[in-house]
């Protein structure tokens, strides 16, 4: 009864009361009943006509009423769409090129003396994928895409992005620096020199903190921190931590062999795990060899950036962390029910010679102690020694494999990890799960995939290899309770000799030290020569790599294997080896298809050149001149490319 409200009260009791005294009007006048019907017949269809006419009336006011609500509301959609600070544009979604746009997208773009074309939409959809803002002149853009009806929406966000930058650039920042060598730079020194030494650090680093205007504390004459916010450090990243290079080139001038390790996190809040993190940070920039800088941010799932580590690891001179080392050792040792001991994946010379030193250090405690491999990763030369071990008169040699390993295991054996830090180059990695105590003991430089809860930790990336390591600490706790047999001794040799290339690289007294105690304890050369021989067909396939490799940027050698052939690790390796060797060449890449399946490549150095960060950015890694990479789903060609790739960018050699 809608059109009932389209009378008012008033008018209704007015047509009521007309009504009314008609009706009595018409029985009053009337001479009989069936007029007075008559009457009232016809003035019901009076009042009738009346309503039906005022209902129609209404109608057609509404129905204009309702199309200039809607022609209101389009007008005002067109003049939101002409002047709302919101771009829309759509396009063709084959051709790309833009159909129709709206007045703020013709403003952006003239405003940028610029025609929205058909590129414009592919870096936009392109952003778009990439999940970034896209920027148009100074403007900033967040994308929003209506697929179906192929409609681009931009909405201006260059507020927000600068807001959030100002917000991300007051992160606070802790920074941690040590110099390098110190003790060994100013052991023999006079008072004065040393003197000289500290004004030397104290004004680089204090030229290093007005460069960048940031707060910087002295804690010791080798120890400072710093402060500022990510703005500052942001400054410093560009730059690539320049201080690095400034520090080591001035104090080389200055005859003074000194370089820096600098650990740094920044975050919100927090203040103490931020400086924790800047702790842990110099610390592996110290483990990994120095003259670096560890940057990571203070959160969990944050990986570390390194910067600089252009120098080879000096040798520590003192030997009184590795005696500090052998009597912590001994200490976890003598709590665990039993000892093993494991080598990286495909368990090398090395690995098994350290392995054996460090069986023979737990024997000394009185602990049984067992050395685990893979027989499915087994190097034809170690699976020569472990025979020989086997076949020595000393009966159950504890060299036993990882299926009964994990059988006799007890809750409180203690895992010993050498020749590697990086749980996922462990030779089983649900072997080392099933561990709670675990000790590391390696050469390399350490990395962020470290066993989280280890015990101990003895990372010496100056030394020669891991058996040098654990022989030393084994002269440490050498007593006449266990003494290391002809075979063990030299297995442990054999080790330092392969890794040395029989002691012409990365040895120090410290290396010939630990082979003199070696040979004292009956390491046979004889037996070290038949361990250590190469199979004839092995030699032919090295060869094979040598002969299709070339000289790229003037004194790298690259060899690649036969595409259609597979090689193992110490065949790519020793190509690898033998290409270094050859006159003028600085460093020597092998690329070949493995038998398992992945790319290999074994990358070897010279002369302050650093292969370890290369290999690193390619996803693996290894020591400073001796490093590798596994990579999955490429073929030889395409990884060959890529190392070609990040050789120019070291070079800076623009494509
Ligand atoms: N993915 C990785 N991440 C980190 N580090 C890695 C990764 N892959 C390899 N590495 C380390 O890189 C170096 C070099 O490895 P490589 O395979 O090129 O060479 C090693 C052995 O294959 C090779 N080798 C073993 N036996 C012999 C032998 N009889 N003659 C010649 N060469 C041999 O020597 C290298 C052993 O190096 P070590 O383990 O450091 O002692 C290496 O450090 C990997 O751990
Ligand atoms: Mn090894």
């Amino acid at each position: 009864m809608n059109f009932v409200r389209r009378f008012s009260p008033q008018i209704i009791i007015a047509i009521m009361v007309i009504v009314q005294i008609f009706e009595i009007l018409a029985v009053i006048l009337s001479d009989s009943r069936i007029l007075a019907l008559v009457y009232l017949f016809l003035l019901n269809v009076i009042i009738t006509s009346i309503l039906l006419l005022q209902t129609k009336n209404y109608q057609l006011r509404r129905q204009d009423f309702i199309r200039k609500i809607n022609d209101e509301a389009e007008n005002s959609l067109n003049a939101t769409l002409d002047n709302m600070p919101i771009g829309v544009i759509r396009y063709n979604k084959e051709s790309l090129e833009p159909e129709w746009f709206n007045p703020f997208i013709d403003m952006v773009f003239k405003g940028n003396e610029k025609i929205l074309g058909k590129e414009d939409i592919q870096a936009i959809l392109k952003k778009k994928a990439d999940e970034q803002y896209i920027q148009i002149g100074d403007q900033k853009f967040v994308i929003n895409l209506d697929d179906e009806k192929t409609l681009i929406y931009l909405i201006d966000a260059t507020k927000e992005v600068a807001f959030r930058s100002d917000f991300n650039d007051s992160r606070a920042v802790i920074g941690s620096i040590s110099v390098d060598n110190y003790d060994d730079a100013t052991d023999l020194i006079t008072d004065s020199e040393r003197t000289v030494v500290n004004n030397f650090i104290a004004s680089s680093l204090e030229n290093f903190a007005t460069k960048y205007a940031f707060y910087l504390r002295r804690i010791s004459s080798s120890r400072y921190f710093f402060l500022c916010d990510y703005r500052i450090l942001d400054k410093m990243i560009s730059d690539k931590f320049s201080v690095l290079n400034d520090f080591k080139t001035s104090s080389a001038e200055k005859k003074i062999p000194l370089t820096l390790s600098i650990g740094v996190s920044y975050g919100w809040n927090d203040f103490p795990t931020i400086g924790k993190t800047a702790m842990n940070n110099l610390e592996l920039a110290q483990v990994r060899g120095g003259d670096q800088v560890v940057l990571r941010e203070n959160t969990e799932q944050a990986r570390p950036t390194y910067f600089g580590g252009n120098s080879e690891s000096r040798t520590q001179k003192s030997r009184t962390r590795a005696r500090a080392i052998s009597t912590a050792l001994r200490t976890i040792i003598s709590e665990a029910d039993d000892i093993f001991i494991v080598g990286h994946r495909f368990t090398d010379m090395d690995a098994l010679g350290a392995a054996i030193a460090m069986k023979v250090f737990a024997n000394i405690s009185g602990k049984e102690a067992f050395v685990v491999y893979d027989p499915e990763q087994l190097l034809p030369d170690v699976g020569r020694a472990i025979d020989k071990m086997n076949k020595s008169s000393d009966g159950f040699t504890h060299i036993i494999r990882l299926e009964t390993a994990r059988r006799i295991k007890k809750a409180n054996s203690l895992l010993i990890m050498v020749d590697h830090s990086k749980t996922s180059q462990t030779l089983n990695l649900d072997f080392y799960k099933s561990f709670e105590k675990v000790v590391v003991i390696d050469h390399h430089r350490r990395d962020d995939d470290f066993p989280e809860q280890a015990l101990l930790s003895y990372i010496e990336s100056s030394a020669s290899s891991a058996s040098e390591l654990t022989v030393e600490l084994l002269q440490f706790h050498d007593t006449n309770a266990r003494k290391m047999s002809n075979i063990e001794a030299s297995i442990a040799l054999a080790g330092i000799e392969m890794d040395t290339k029989n002691f012409t690289k990365a040895t120090t007294s410290r290396t010939f030290e630990a082979a003199a105690y070696l040979r004292s304890r009956g390491a046979d050369n004889d037996l070290i020569k038949i361990i250590m021989a190469t199979d004839f067909e092995k030699y032919k396939k090295v060869n094979e790599i040598v002969l299709n490799s070339k000289i790229i940027f003037g004194n790298i050698a690259l060899g690649v294997g036969a595409t259609n052939q597979k090689y193992d690790n110490i065949t790519t390796a020793k190509a690898a080896d033998t290409l270094l060797d050859m006159a003028g060449v600085t460093a020597s890449f092998a690329i070949t298809n493995h038998t398992n399946g992945f790319v290999s490549v074994s990358a070897r150095s010279r002369n302050g050149f650093n292969v370890q960060t290369l290999m690193e950015q390619m996803g693996g890694g290894g020591h400073f001149n001796n490093a590798a990479t596994q990579i999955y789903e490429r073929t030889e060609e395409q990884v060959k490319e890529e190392l070609i790739k990040v050789l120019k960018a070291r070079f800076e050699i623009n494509e």
